[in-house]
């Protein structure tokens, strides 16, 4: 069986704009998508049943998420920055950002202070796979990756910086490029409580990612 893809001229000039690259990148993209959908295709789909009182391990991810929002008020939370950064330019750049500040902005401050995250949402994964694209070009760009997950039409977006750790200006740059970029390629109003697993998602992510940020030098 194979696979078409179609893309709009105006998304693929887009992230053409955004970085040369992007029609190789965009190739390869295309090809890894037909590869998975030819693997998802040849294998035999899982299912799991659950008992009536078992429930589905969703449920066990929202209340973990509820407990977590609940524990911790963006609004009581202080802003960590990273060692070198300056926080009487940085502070009034997070302000916009962050959703408490009453400025239109829709980031929260989490984890202590020392990152912000936000949910993207989009019409199709489509559109929000090449959202992901055109935000990792910025990021190889800057030199900075973003803690994040996507489950269809939405991704999770977390900003912090792991080395030194807290909140530097790439985190706040890239977040504001994120806002810019999910209004380029349509971003939708999210649901009520619709992306509850998100976070979760990345969380397990970063627990089993490797060190990628501490300078060789500094490796002992
Ligand atoms: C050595 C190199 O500069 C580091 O690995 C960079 C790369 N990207 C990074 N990204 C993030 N989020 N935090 C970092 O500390 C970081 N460090």
């Amino acid at each position: 069986m194979s696979f078409t893809f179609t893309r709009t001229t105006k998304t693929r000039t887009l992230l053409t704009k955004l970085n040369p690259n992007y029609r190789t990148l965009a190739e390869n993209n295309s090809l890894t998508r037909k590869f998975s959908i030819f693997i998802q295709n040849r294998s035999t789909p899982k299912t799991t049943t659950y008992s009536q009182q078992q429930s589905p391990p969703q449920t066990i991810i929202l209340n973990q998420q509820k407990s977590r929002t609940m524990s911790s008020s963006s609004s009581e939370i202080k802003p960590q920055f990273s060692e070198g950064s300056e926080p009487a330019v940085l502070g009034p750049a997070l302000d916009k950002l962050l959703a408490t500040s009453g400025a239109g902005g829709r980031w929260t401050l989490t984890q202590e202070g020392v990152a912000i995250e936000r949910t993207f949402k989009f019409k199709t994964f489509a559109k929000t796979w090449d959202f992901m694209t055109a935000v990792s070009l910025q990021c190889k760009l800057k030199n900075h990756h973003p803690e994040w997950s996507n489950v269809f039409n939405t991704t999770f977006i977390r900003w912090t910086t792991h080395v030194p750790k807290g909140l530097s200006s790439k985190d706040i740059e890239l977040a504001t490029i994120c806002d810019s970029l999910a209004k380029d390629f349509g971003e939708t109003e999210p649901e009520a409580g619709a992306s509850c697993a998100m976070p979760n998602l990345t969380d397990r992510a970063v627990a089993s990612s490797g060190d990628c940020c501490t300078p060789k030098h500094l490796k002992k």
